[in-house]
């Protein structure tokens, strides 16, 4: 249960930042491996340098551009385009979507629109506003999704590794087609400080699937980690010690990774605050990585998950609506958390 002092929202400007480790995944190794999986036993999150992934400047550009362009279109554009909760594909406007519905009084402030997996063919399985798509919308996010993908095969190999696991695919396998990966582009509109509730730009809540890839712009924070002692803790877009041209990319595990690992794996709670000072939206893009939609959530066969031991009868998985109870695969916890989570679906 959430301490009455972390239900509330907006109640610092400037949290304390949380001091995550920055990781360079070029090299597919044990000793690679055991940063990774250190950094998800203790934080649930870490940072990839973006220069160890596909990720290039130009792209992060072009796919925000996409989203900028989305975000852009009149209202009965976006609303024709309404998210389907058979797929979780599709828009979904301002206030929609209540991450934490234990302790939210009003929805998020978000508004999103959901890409799913492409088919074989290398298309989009849902429409795309003719406006975007003229402009090679569709090719510049197969890009983006291509890269995400290949980024979270990259550090599920890392894990195996670490975990000792004889099959070093265990994990990458048990990803591919269909599942419920997304590519997730946010838009946090800046707050009015006249409004108490503007800034709860998505409420407290653990991720679903697998692994998820967050992408931030210089000068957009607003992502808050709740630590260990259930204090809310800041995310810097670009940490100290970090050079490029682009921010690195935030990575973590879902509420499926702490399932895999009997709970050594913690799928961190997190929320979107924006700070009071925001004069401008916030844009971030999501890769929610899912396993295929028939996978079980049972235990990775690696001795170091062994040698925990269960989890206990007082330890849980996940936050936010629909975490209650266990699901037997990754399609069903999906659904249960989405069907806990959105107000009003079309
Ligand atoms: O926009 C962000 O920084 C994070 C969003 C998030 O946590 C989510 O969509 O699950
Ligand atoms: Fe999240």
């Amino acid at each position: 249960m959430e301490s009455s002092s972390a239900a509330k929202f907006g109640q610092c400007d400037n949290p304390e930042i949380i001091d995550l480790p920055i990781i360079d995944i070029t090299e597919l190794d044990y000793k690679t491996g055991k940063k990774v999986l250190d950094a998800f036993v203790t934080y649930g999150f870490l940072y990839l340098s973006t220069g160890s992934t596909p990720f290039t400047s130009s792209l992060l550009q072009r796919t925000f551009n996409v989203s900028a362009s989305l975000f852009a279109l009149p209202s009965d554009t976006k609303r024709n385009f309404w998210i389907e909760s058979a797929t979780n594909r599709g828009y979904t406007g301002e206030r929609n979507e209540i991450l934490d519905p234990a302790h939210q009084s009003a929805g998020d402030l978000k508004e999103a629109w959901n890409f799913g997996e492409f088919n074989v063919n290398g298309r989009l399985q849902q429409g795309l506003p003719a406006e975007v798509a003229e402009r090679g919308a569709e090719r510049e996010l197969k890009e983006f999704e291509d890269a995400c993908r290949a980024t979270c095969e990259r550090v599920l190999e890392l894990l195996a590794l670490a975990l000792e696991v004889e099959d070093k695919s265990w994990f990458s396998k048990r990803h591919g087609r269909p599942s419920g990966s997304i590519v997730r582009l946010l838009r946090y509109p800046a707050q009015k400080q006249s409004d108490e509730k503007a800034d709860v730009g998505a409420g407290a809540h653990s991720d679903y699937g697998s692994l998820t890839l967050l992408f931030q712009r210089q000068g957009q924070r607003g992502l808050e980690v709740r630590d260990n002692e259930g204090a809310w803790k800041g995310v810097e877009v670009v940490p100290k010690g970090c050079s490029g041209d682009v921010p690195p990319i935030v990575v973590n595990i879902g509420d499926l990774l702490s399932y895999w690992t009997n709970g050594l794996l913690k799928s961190t709670v997190h929320r979107v605050i924006l700070p009071k000072s925001a004069e401008e939206d916030r844009y971030s893009i999501v890769y929610f990585c899912h396993p295929k939609d028939d996978e079980g959530l049972v235990a990775v066969p690696s001795h170091v998950v062994r040698d925990r031991g269960d989890m206990n009868e007082d330890e849980t998985v996940g936050y936010g609506g629909g975490s209650q109870g266990k699901a037997l695969t990754a399609k069903e916890h999906l659904m249960r958390r989405l069907e806990a989570t959105y107000g009003t679906r079309k």
